[in-house]
């Protein structure tokens, strides 16, 4: 017999663990499905085991940084001793995620999930029914389809590597390829990022993006801007790449040209639910054109970036749409960061977007490198970009570029959320010496 739940979510990363744990949670029966990894890509092969290879690099930089400044000698990085330790967290994930569902009262269930021309869902050779179904199947590593394109390896691969290459790759200058080419270069490889255009992670503020590829250019990394590559042949030096007017051989080629949802193998057709390439199309209700399939996370087409935090936020919203209908989903602003060395950090209005607009905004471009707080750690460079609202005195936008704007930029999130003013500001008081304390100087 078809066993039947009130919801069966497909897909066991942070969006759909978070889901099925809040539905669990409003009293509903929830089966949660997931085909390889629980707890998804973040912990296992994202955000987590690259911040923790990231560690090292932050170590090595902070001693670099103070040379001849009262430290001398650089460390170097033992990579197979740093996989360990980023092992350590990583190997316990997978059933660390598991026991916490089936702790909470949520059914699990292994395998590839499939929506079958009835209606109801196969995995494996049982067969599931539910009211609803939400789908937060992720996105997974696009391989640039060129001449020798098996001899791509991805970010999957690269974050568990059991020795640093002498000769690392990445093509495709987005999150990806900056941050892990970081990582590479200060394990000690040759590392080159070849990019189709001069315009690498396009999203962020363009002068801010010069001057981190100035940094990691001066401490070892190629860029090959302009760069369309156009083959991969394994030769006795190793894998030869090449494009018009370039050539390169290197050890090992990461494709960091983006991700594609993992919308074409549920049998979406089956069921009525459309998909491009952007992911699984809802409505701003997160619901697909079949109104009782909803789609969250990285697999869903909703105009925000596809990061772990927004996949958080929709799977809280939907647990609220599923027990007490209401409102459409509106978004807060949300903070990106590139975790490169040092670290490129935005969150709302782009100083371009304030440049068409003068009388509205106003752009502050301060150089803080010399500021107390950077200078203490014989930083390289320190840079902000804050856009304020003439009128109201508030902060709409930033871009930081330093080795602390990943946490600076939470407190730019909640100045632009709370719409605080300088005035507001400079009535509390913030702990001091402290990058925080630096705030009231930007606006
Ligand atoms: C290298 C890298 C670094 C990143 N760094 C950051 C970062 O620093 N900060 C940040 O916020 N975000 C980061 N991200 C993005 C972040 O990992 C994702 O936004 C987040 O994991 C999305 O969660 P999700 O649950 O939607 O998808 P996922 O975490 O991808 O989970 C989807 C799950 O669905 C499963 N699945 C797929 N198809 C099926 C099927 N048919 N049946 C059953 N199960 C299925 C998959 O196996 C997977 O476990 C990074 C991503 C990568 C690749
Ligand atoms: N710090 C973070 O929050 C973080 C880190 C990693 C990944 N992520 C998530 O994963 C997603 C995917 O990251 P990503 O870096 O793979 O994708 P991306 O979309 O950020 O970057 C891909 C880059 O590859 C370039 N490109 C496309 N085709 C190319 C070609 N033929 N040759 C060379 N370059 C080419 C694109 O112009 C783009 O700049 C991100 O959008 C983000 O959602 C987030």
């Amino acid at each position: 017999m078809t066993e039947q739940y009130d919801v069966v979510v497909i897909g066991g990363g942070p969006a759909g663990n978070a889901i099925a744990s809040g539905l669990q949670a409003q009293g509903k029966s929830v089966l949660i499905v997931e085909a390889d990894l629980w707890g998804g890509t973040c912990p296992n092969r994202g955000c987590d085991p690259k911040k923790i290879l990231l560690s090292a690099v932050e170590a090595q930089q902070a001693a670099q940084h103070l040379q001849h400044q009262g430290l001398t000698g650089t460390p170097t990085i033992d990579w197979p001793a740093l996989m360990a330790h980023k092992r350590g967290y990583t190997d316990g994930i997978n059933d660390g995620t598991l026991k916490g569902l089936q702790h909470q009262g949520i059914t699990t269930l292994h395998g590839q999930a499939h929506f079958q021309n009835d209606g109801q869902l196969a995995v494996g050779d049982q067969v599931v029914s539910a009211t609803d179904y939400v789908i937060a199947t992720g996105q997974r590593p696009a391989i640039l389809p060129i001449t020798g394109q098996e001899y791509f390896k991805t970010s999957t691969d690269f974050l568990d590597l059991d020795e640093m290459p002498k000769r690392v790759t990445f093509v495709g200058g987005g999150y990806v390829g900056f941050e892990l080419a970081a990582i590479a270069n200060a394990a000690g490889a040759d590392v080159h990022v070849i990019h189709h255009n001069d315009r690498p992670l396009k999203a962020f503020d363009a002068d801010l993006v010069q001057d981190l590829m100035a940094t990691m250019t001066a401490d070892g990394v190629t860029f090959d801007l302009n760069t369309d590559l156009q083959a991969i042949e394994q030769t006795d030096d190793g894998l030869q790449l090449t494009a018009p007017d370039f050539e390169l051989t290197t050890d090992l080629v990461i494709s960091s040209a983006g991700r594609i949802p993992n919308a074409d193998q549920l049998g979406l057709e089956n069921v009525g639910v459309t998909f491009n390439r952007h992911g699984i199309q809802v409505n701003d209700r997160l619901q697909t054109a079949n109104p009782h399939i909803y789609a969250i996370g990285d697999v869903s087409d909703t105009p925000v970036p596809k990061l772990t935090p927004v996949a958080g936020y929709e799977a809280r919203y939907l647990v609220q749409q599923l027990t007490q209908p209401g409102a459409a989903i509106t978004y807060p602003v949300i903070p990106t960061q590139v975790f490169a060395v040092p670290k490129l950090a935005q969150v709302g209005l782009s100083a371009t977007d304030a440049a068409d607009q003068p009388d509205k905004y106003r752009v502050n471009t301060l150089d803080m490198t010399k500021w107390f707080s950077y200078y203490r750690f014989g930083a390289r460079q320190a840079q902000a970009r804050v856009i304020i609202d003439q009128a109201s005195g508030q902060v709409v936008g930033a871009t930081l570029l330093s080795d602390v704007a990943d946490e600076m930029i939470n407190y730019l999130t909640l100045l632009i959320e709370k719409h605080v003013t300088l005035a507001q500001l400079q009535q509390l008081v913030l702990a001091y010496p402290t990058p925080a304390s630096d705030l009231q100087y930007l606006y």
